[in-house]
């Protein structure tokens, strides 16, 4: 759709209307006495001084009475009075031109404005029995499109609802949680100041609106202060959209009027001493008075006639909305393109307070809007063409989409390719281990049989050993034998002769000529040989033990990389 086209300008000023509530109960048993004078034929509100008895001013200054003239005065404080303003009256006289401009086209924003417990609440949403601003304009929409339906029109109605508590946004269409789930703030050309992610609901009767008002308003923030017993601690938003697309058949043209109704309900503006606040409700009360200040100064600011700056006069000065939550989403009702108007509700005996209130209001009517009518006309031809773009998009954003999911098929495919290597990588793992399993039960049944054959080894190590200790042992002290000699030889007396020799046992023989003569090899007894023998035992016995050492290291190593430690242990300690 194209964006709407303005075809008519309405600059206007802010509209401001006061109204003054009845006393409530608290009031009542205090006996206070009524400081606000209404002038029905004038429209005049008078603020009287109070007595010095009644005189809540820290400073006890001297207080005059104070005038003020509006567009509307309403006296809601004596029922019994003929000018007195019931919710009806209200609405007769002010919110059904409002609803009429909605119908124009235009966009619109009625909020109300006072202290804490002046009436804000009641004028904008009422009671069951008196309803109030919102309530009456729905109902009327409804009726309106019911009853004075044009053949050729067809309506759609969109209402949200949200409240900014604490510098936050929060919809009030959707369930309360905890924690909280706060709206963003965004801002664009085509939409000015939105909120992102609000529930904007499609709404058939002024049934389904009342629903939804009492869900907001169950969610809203309230609390009870020493002035009021449900104070509203946030400031809420109603909105209501129309659509009206007329068709007309004469000119074959269809016209589009989109507008957008705000109903606010401000919290109310509050001095701690008077609320006697504390915790968390001080601290609300700071963030509601902070915005509200905010709201102050840009009605200021928007009010000032030097702001539309002139030539040699001082330059426009910049509009603080963005200073609050609350003045950035009213930007475009407060100095925009939107019919607007203010209910500044007052107490009707609290001298300070209703002043402020109405230096407030003073300043909000002296603010400038510029409305537009949000109106978007097409002829057969320009829908024709704008049907066959739209086509063309949908069929762009066909592509996109297939580009989308072969990128999505793509993206698929590369997950089944990583997938399928995780896969084969846990394969490889898992037949590794098998391996590793399985080499360690080949080493363990190796260790086995090698056991019976290690002991084997450590037997005949030990016999070996005690052999070579014995063989050493003989050459050390080798034992003398008398030479072999025939029987009956000459020699054998001389045998027995050396054996009793000298009387030495085992001496050796002296030898003969002809034996001194040979040679030494030819006697087994020589010195030399022994030494020789025994080295050369003495290197294979240290052979044989280098070689087990080595063996019983091989087995360690095993041992080490196949965890075999207890089998291990127990076969070396055995060994
Ligand atoms: N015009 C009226 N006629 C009768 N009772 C009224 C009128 N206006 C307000 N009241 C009563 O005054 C009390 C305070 O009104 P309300 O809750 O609307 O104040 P408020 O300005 O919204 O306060 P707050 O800022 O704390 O939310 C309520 O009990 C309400 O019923």
């Amino acid at each position: 759709m194209m964006a709407p086209q303005p075809i008519a300008d309405d600059p206007g000023n802010v509209k401001v209307v006061v109204r003054c509530r009845a006393f409530v109960r608290r009031e009542k048993e205090k006996g206070t006495r009524c400081l606000i004078r209404m002038d029905p034929a004038t429209q005049k509100t008078t603020l009287l001084a109070p007595a010095d008895d009644e005189n809540s001013s820290s400073t006890r200054r001297i207080l005059d009475d104070k005038e003020f003239t509006f567009d509307r005065s309403y006296w809601s404080h004596d029922e019994s009075d003929p000018h007195y303003a019931h919710q009806e009256d209200v609405y007769r006289s002010f919110g059904e031109d409002f609803l009429d401009h909605n119908f124009e086209g235009y966009h619109t924003c009625i909020f109300a404005y006072g202290q804490t417990g002046s009436g804000k609440s009641y004028t904008m949403l009422g009671t069951p029995d008196n309803p109030g601003l919102i309530p009456r304009t729905c109902e009327e929409l409804f009726d309106r499109i019911a009853h004075e339906p044009r053949p050729d029109t067809s309506y759609h109605v969109q209402v949200s609802y949200f409240e900014v508590y604490n510098e936050h946004v929060r919809d009030l269409l959707t369930p309360r949680t905890t924690p909280p789930i706060y709206l963003k703030i965004r801002e664009s050309q085509k939409d000015g100041v939105y909120v992102q992610g609000l529930t904007e609901t499609e709404i058939k009767s002024y049934a389904d609106i009342e629903r939804l008002l009492k869900v907001g308003d169950l969610s809203r923030t309230t609390a009870s202060t020493k002035m009021n017993d449900t104070s509203s601690r946030s400031h809420a938003v109603f909105t209501i959209r129309l659509r009206q697309i007329t068709h007309s058949l004469l000119s074959d043209e269809t016209i589009e009027r989109t507008s957008r109704m705000r109903l606010v309900d401000l919290a109310g503006s509050e001095r701690a001493k008077s609320t006697e606040a504390t915790g968390q409700r001080l601290k609300e009360g700071g963030q509601i008075n902070k915005s509200l200040t905010t709201l102050g100064r840009v009605i200021a600011a928007l009010a000032d006639p030097r702001r539309h700056g002139t030539k040699g006069r001082r330059p426009r000065e910049v509009v603080p909305y963005r200073d609050s939550v609350l003045t950035w989403l009213l930007k475009d009702s407060l100095g925009g393109n939107s019919k607007t108007a203010m209910v500044a509700c007052i107490a009707p005996a609290d001298y300070e307070e209703t002043l402020s209130t109405l230096r407030y209001a003073d300043q909000a009517k002296r603010i400038r809007t510029r409305a537009l009518v949000n109106q978007d006309s097409i002829s057969a031809a320009q829908r024709d063409a704008q049907i066959t773009e739209m086509a063309e998009q949908i069929r762009s954003l066909q592509v996109s989409v297939n580009a989308a999911s072969q990128r999505k098929r793509e993206e698929a495919t590369e997950l089944e390719e990583y997938q399928r290597q995780v896969a084969l990588m846990q394969r490889l793992m898992e037949e590794n281990r098998q391996m590793s399993a399985a080499k360690i039960r080949a080493l363990t049944s190796e260790v086995e049989e090698l056991r019976p054959v290690n002991t084997t080894l450590r037997a005949e190590i030990d016999s070996l050993r005690r052999h070579l200790a014995l063989a050493l042992g003989e050459l050390k002290n080798p034992i003398v034998l008398p030479p072999p000699r025939a029987l009956g030889s000459p020699d054998f007396e001389q045998e027995e002769w050396f054996g009793e020799g000298d009387g030495k046992e085992n001496s050796v023989p002296a030898p003969t000529d002809d034996e001194a003569s040979d040679d030494d090899s030819d006697s087994g007894y020589d010195e030399g040989d022994h030494d020789e023998l025994a080295q050369e035992l003495q290197n294979e016995a240290q052979d044989f033990l280098k070689d087990l050492g080595l063996f019983r290291k091989k087995v360690g190593s095993d041992q080490e990389r196949f965890g075999l430690r207890e089998a291990l242990a127990e076969i070396m300690g055995n060994s």
